[in-house]
């Protein structure tokens, strides 16, 4: 479905119904979001707040896919104007979507095992600008693929820097790294490519002071950039350095 969104609008969330349908327990069903509504426009960062369990990490993950909505919509402003209902995308689009369009940053890091950190990050930037098809090149030349690689590594290297993450680190998978090490991974890999949509769940709840400073600069360096910017801050001293308002899931 489409529809034209009001020009400022980025993300329009009508009248979402989400159950969890728990099949061990013969099917019993558990409602988490009945007729949430919320719209957040370009440059706005919109925080969700309330008590643990009710629904807003669910909220979220229905934002970026990972689960589906069994009622309402989900209006995205895409980059090209176009307004999207995302509850009924295909797999297709979502994927799209994810690699242009929406950045998550959720509390942990999830990562390929093996995975250098920098890949890690540099990763989410290939994706959306991967290497250049040239017509009648060579199949079998790596050169766009590691001149688009190394762009990204760049960027990522930029990112992990301004983040304090030791550059000793940047060549070894994150799976050992501590809990802040990860969550610095795991927001510059959310920061690398500027998104119209940026989703923060807890996105520094294992920072230090100084470095919960970086990412509240670059939240407001997102926002200042048109992204729309929905999130999860147990911090109120993060929550108000950033958001413009708060939704009350009570
Ligand atoms: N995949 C799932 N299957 C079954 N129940 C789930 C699932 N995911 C979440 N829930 C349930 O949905 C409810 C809302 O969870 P959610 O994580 O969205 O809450 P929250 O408001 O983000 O809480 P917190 O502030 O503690 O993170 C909880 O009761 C949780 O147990």
């Amino acid at each position: 479905m489409k529809r034209d969104l009001d020009l400022d609008l980025v993300l329009d969330v009508r009248d979402v119904h989400k159950h969890f349908t728990l099949h061990l327990r013969g099917g019993l069903q558990l409602p988490v979001l009945r007729g949430v509504s919320l719209q957040v426009a370009g440059g706005e960062c919109v925080a969700l707040v309330g008590p643990s369990g009710r629904g807003k990490s669910t909220l979220m993950k229905c934002l970026y896919g990972s689960y589906a909505v069994n009622a309402g919509a989900l209006w995205l402003r895409r980059g090209d104007g176009e307004g999207l209902d995302l509850a009924s995308a295909s797999p297709q689009t979502w994927v799209a979507m994810r690699r242009r369009e929406i950045a998550y940053v959720s509390q942990f890091l999830r990562a390929l095992p093996r995975q250098a950190a920098l890949d890690v990050v540099a990763e989410r930037r290939l994706q959306a600008h991967p290497a250049e098809v040239i017509e009648g090149a060579d199949p079998l030349d790596d050169g766009p693929y590691l001149a688009a690689l190394d762009t990204a590594r760049d960027a990522a290297r930029l990112l992990l820097a301004r983040l304090n993450l030791p550059e000793s680190l940047w060549g070894l998978p994150p799976a050992t790294f501590s809990g802040g090490e990860q969550q610095r991974v795991n927001i510059a890999r959310g920061f690398v490519e500027p998104a119209r949509l940026l989703l923060l769940d807890e996105p520094t709840a294992s920072l230090d002071a100084g470095n919960r400073r970086i990412v509240i600069d670059l939240i407001r360096e997102a926002k200042a950039a048109g992204a729309a910017v929905v999130g999860i801050f147990h911090d109120e001293e993060v929550r108000d350095a950033v958001a413009d308002r708060c939704v009350h899931f009570d």
